[in-house]
């Protein structure tokens, strides 16, 4: 792929997660760092405008805390540094709130922690209510819940985290903004010479000889963790962008295809990525049969799968998990991810979904595999 196609391919896309560090927000530690995060939800804000829908996992709350309380140096007590995280957080929220109110923008504070994005049941409802929020028009504003989690459930990066929510809303594009003006050939700190990487694919071996740790003492990963979440994000087919956060309009100027920083592409094309990543991660746990009605809308039309083109089920599965899809002959026709338990399933299946509410009382989702979970086998 060339370098003019891909960049102007990211002048196209529509969901964007945009990832910014601690050394950048917080100017070097000197306190949250109004002036720019006003400048970068001016440009997202604008992104909005243009139809691209925008999710910000925003780090910073350890070195707001930490400003917040004069503590100079990192503290190495966990319960210090989850204490400098409550302080911080509330403060940065508080900043993204004002600033994105200045452009007629709502935004959502989400803290994840691991499980929440292990668990299946966790992982869609987190899905649907990011989800949801989007489509209010509201920018999310993620972090990790730095407060209540411990050593052996930490994402330990933001750059991670930034990958794992764009695998979960299958995110075109994964913005990672820094203070280095994207991924050198070396650590410029320490080779001046060293050159800028403008294009590579994510899983290129070489990435990994030239990124190195953080120098800042405020961001944790540096430029290792950031080519580990491209390889991550690329699983579900985003491509990933470093580039240096305090450049003039720098979001927007990416986003019309501008060729500035560090661009890593998967592999394969988006949406083969993404089905392999969903057939490759989990267990088949069940089976619904459908009906011709069914596997004609799924194999013809790219419909989701209704309850009622469901005439019958087997094995004992949770939402979340997946499903085999078969039809009348037996023969496999798709899987996909399904929205109800098998206790539940059972109950709707062969009824049109506005008989849910009636049949369980509430009712989730209106399908029970939609299509963005669906793979046609
Ligand atoms: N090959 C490299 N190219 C660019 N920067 C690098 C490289 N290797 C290490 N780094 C360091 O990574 C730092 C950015 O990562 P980090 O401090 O974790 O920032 P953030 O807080 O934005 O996540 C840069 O300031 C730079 O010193
Ligand atoms: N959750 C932490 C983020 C730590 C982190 O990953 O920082 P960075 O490497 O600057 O993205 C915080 O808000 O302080």
């Amino acid at each position: 792929m060339d370098s003019i196609s891909s960049r102007q391919q990211l002048a196209a896309s529509k969901r964007w997660v945009v990832k910014i560090g601690s050394a950048l927000l917080t100017d070097n530690g000197r306190g949250v760092n109004r002036a720019a995060i006003q400048n970068w939800a001016g440009q997202i804000s604008a992104l909005r405008r243009q139809g691209i829908e925008v999710l910000l996992v925003s780090s910073g709350a350890v070195a707001a805390g930490m400003d917040r309380l004069g503590w100079r140096k990192r503290p190495e007590s966990i319960h210090q540094l989850q204490a400098a995280a409550a302080v911080g957080q509330s403060h940065l929220v508080q900043v993204y709130e004002h600033a994105f109110g200045q452009f007629d923008c709502r935004t959502a504070q989400i803290l994840l922690d691991h499980d929440d994005l292990s668990n299946r049941t966790r992982y869609l409802n987190a899905r649907s209510t990011i989800k949801t929020l989007l489509s209010l028009g509201a920018v999310p504003i993620i972090n990790e819940n730095d407060t209540v989690v411990t050593d052996e459930i930490r994402f330990g990066d933001n750059d991670t985290l930034g990958a794992l929510v764009a695998n979960l809303v299958e995110a075109d594009v994964l913005l990672i903004l820094t203070d280095a003006d994207g991924l050198f050939t070396q650590d410029p700190r320490d080779n001046p010479a060293a050159e800028l990487v403008r294009e590579a694919t994510a899983t290129d071996p070489r990435l990994v000889t030239m990124a190195g740790g953080s120098r800042s003492g405020l961001g944790r990963g540096g430029m290792a963790t950031k080519v580990r979440a491209a390889q991550l994000a690329a699983r579900s087919g985003a491509r990933t962008l470093i580039v240096g956060g305090s450049a003039d309009s720098v979001i927007e100027r990416v986003a019309a295809g501008e060729d500035l920083g560090t661009l890593l592409l998967p592999e394969a094309d988006r949406l083969t990525a993404r089905k392999r990543w969903l057939a490759g991660q989990l267990q088949v746990r069940g089976k619904l049969v459908l009906d011709t009605g069914a596997e004609r809308a799924l194999r013809e039309q790219g419909k989701s799968l209704l309850p009622v083109g469901v005439a019958g089920l087997e094995g004992r599965f949770y939402r979340g998990e997946l499903v085999s899809c078969v039809n009348g002959a037996g023969e496999e026709i798709a899987r996909g991810l399904v929205n109800y338990d098998s206790t539940e399933a059972v109950k709707i299946c062969g009824q049109p979904s506005d008989r849910i509410v009636e049949l369980l009382g509430y009712r989730d989702d209106d399908e029970l595999i939609h299509r963005d979970n669906l793979i046609l086998l």
